[in-house]
């Protein structure tokens, strides 16, 4: 599945005055595990549910999966959706689950459904609303899954999940793409979970696009330099720095340039995380992806 998973082109969202996403344009690629982050009210549901149709963009448009426009028939037909409380009916069975999912559904694998629900000990007859919240997403996982879909979009899957329960959803979720090579883009607080399972992020902040690109080529884009304070200004100068902080006579700049680009003399050089690179475009909303305008934090 390599066609472009999902794609926006100045894609907006109003809610009465405020824009909860303005101009959005991103190409998100197929076959990739995507993490979409950004803060509390940084317009990541609001992006999600215009890509799974179940609302409908003031501006722009967002196409799925190379050519389907989100919310038409051929577009729900491939994409499935894990919302953030995994809704699902809690007085119903996990088996009455899968007999609506089964009706609702063109496609719908049945077997598969059944098989995975067994490994992970869930029994069929009991009611949702009795099982745990990991119990639940992973429910509410197998029945995404079920539709074979092209596209997998999950809204905050972890956020209720003890890190347990977490670390086993996201394994699940891991082997389930591995198997069927879905498309997934899932939003997510957890960022230290991101570098295990993401290979593509997207950091949103105050409803527009700050970053989007390949983890690896991100991690290899990005680089702490630690040296003198007072020459912070002239490296600064020469290197798009994304942040500086200054403690005492040091400085250290988190810069965004291609590997192999001369390191200042007396400068150390130290790659970094892909944590470090979320949190401190977090921290900068001012931070464009490419190159970054100086922020300073003292
Ligand atoms: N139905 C709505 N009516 C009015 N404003 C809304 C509505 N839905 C979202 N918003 C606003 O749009 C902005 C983006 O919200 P959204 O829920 O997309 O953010 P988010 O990144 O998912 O946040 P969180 O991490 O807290 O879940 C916020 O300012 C929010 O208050």
């Amino acid at each position: 599945m390599n066609a472009v998973a999902i794609e926006a082109r100045g894609l907006g969202k109003r809610y009465g005055r405020s824009w909860a996403l303005r101009d959005c344009s991103l190409s998100i690629p197929g076959g990739h595990i995507v993490g979409l982050v950004g803060p509390n009210g940084a317009g990541k549901t609001t992006f999600l549910s215009m890509a799974v149709g179940l609302s409908t963009p003031t501006a722009g448009e967002v196409r799925l999966l190379g050519a389907h426009r989100a919310g038409s028939p051929d577009a729900l037909d491939m994409v499935a959706f894990v919302a953030q409380d995994a809704a699902l009916y809690r007085n119903l069975t996990v088996s009455d689950m899968l007999r609506v999912g089964r009706s609702l559904n063109r496609r719908w694998d049945e077997r598969t459904a059944q098989d995975r629900l067994a490994e992970l000990g869930i029994p069929l007859d009991r009611r949702v609303g009795a099982l745990s919240g990991g119990q639940r997403a992973q429910v509410a996982l197998s029945l995404a899954l079920a539709k074979r879909p092209g596209l997998l979009v999950l809204d905050e899957p972890l956020a209720a999940l003890d890190p347990l329960a977490r670390h086993e959803f996201m394994s699940s979720l891991m082997a389930a793409v591995a198997e069927d090579g879905v498309s997934v883009v899932f939003s997510s607080h957890v960022v230290a979970e991101l570098e295990r399972v993401c290979d593509y992020l997207v950091v949103l902040q105050d409803g527009r696009v700050q970053v989007s690109g390949g983890v690896e080529d991100l991690t290899a884009e990005h680089h702490v330099l630690v040296g003198p304070a007072d020459q912070a200004d002239e490296v600064a100068a020469l290197l798009p720095v994304v942040r500086e902080r200054r403690a005492h006579a040091q400085a250290h700049l988190l810069v965004r340039c291609a590997e192999g680009f001369p390191v200042p003399p007396g400068w150390q050089h130290h790659p970094v995380t892909l944590e470090e690179i979320v949190l401190t475009y977090m921290r900068e909303p001012a931070a464009a992806a490419l190159p970054g305008p100086k922020a300073v934090a003292r």
